[in-house]
């Protein structure tokens, strides 16, 4: 096993998936979560590739909930790579923005009673956002990527990664999965966490 700063390679394999036929990666870091890297092609030659950092939402991404558009965005990219014959998803293990599957079904319940998704968190004790990207940049430094093109509309992952080293050469958008059931969600993404709106 290969230590790479403090993350731990476990090991990788095939991921074929109806995108593309993917490696899935998977590294422990210091707190003993397992992320995984689920890449296609070589990384390391040509232009830098494209990279989706992705933050674990199971009712999003596994359970096709419609109050997120994290199963969305995670096709869309999946998608994009297979079309670029190239790039890579960094699978982060924090869930809810950070606080966990139980206290997001919390959140959620708040909201269900008329908060909107930051001031859920507040109430529940927790900041609007309380994800880290530390572990994303001991990621691409695994992989040997120090230049990436990144799909994302949230400016604190360009912030976080460019102040950890890592060049972010393009962003690109990911606008996908809106629907009557997240339309408020995405509207205060945009308006109170400062996520870039879907262009005109
Ligand atoms: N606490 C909390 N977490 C949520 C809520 N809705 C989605 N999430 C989590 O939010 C994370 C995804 O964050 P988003 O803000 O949708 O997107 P982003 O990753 O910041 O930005 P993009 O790169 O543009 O997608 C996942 O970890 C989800 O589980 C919510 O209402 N409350
Ligand atoms: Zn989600």
């Amino acid at each position: 096993m290969h230590v790479h700063d403090d993350l731990k390679r476990i090991d990788d394999a095939r991921l074929p998936t109806r995108f593309a036929e993917f490696r899935i990666e998977i590294f422990e870091s210091s707190d003993a979560k397992e992320h995984a890297v689920i890449r296609l092609g070589d990384l390391l030659s040509g232009d830098p590739p494209l990279v989706r950092i992705h933050s674990e939402c199971l009712t999003g991404d596994a359970l096709f909930s419609l109050r997120c558009d994290c199963g969305f965005q995670l096709q869309a990219a999946l998608g994009a790579i297979a079309h670029a014959g190239r790039g890579a998803v960094l699978y982060l293990r924090q869930e809810g923005r950070g606080i966990g599957l139980g206290n997001k079904i919390r959140a959620y319940a708040l909201q269900d009673k008329g908060s909107d998704t930051v001031e859920a968190n507040q109430q529940l004790g927790f900041p609007a956002d309380a994800r880290e990207y530390v572990v994303a940049g001991q990621l691409l430094r695994a992989l040997g990527l120090s230049r990436i093109r990144l799909m994302t509309n949230n400016p604190k992952k360009i912030d976080a990664m460019t102040r950890d080293g890592i060049e972010i050469v393009e962003r690109i958008p990911l606008h996908s999965g809106s629907n009557s059931h997240n339309e408020a969600y995405l509207r205060d993404k945009v308006d109170k966490m400062g996520h870039w709106p879907v262009l005109a």
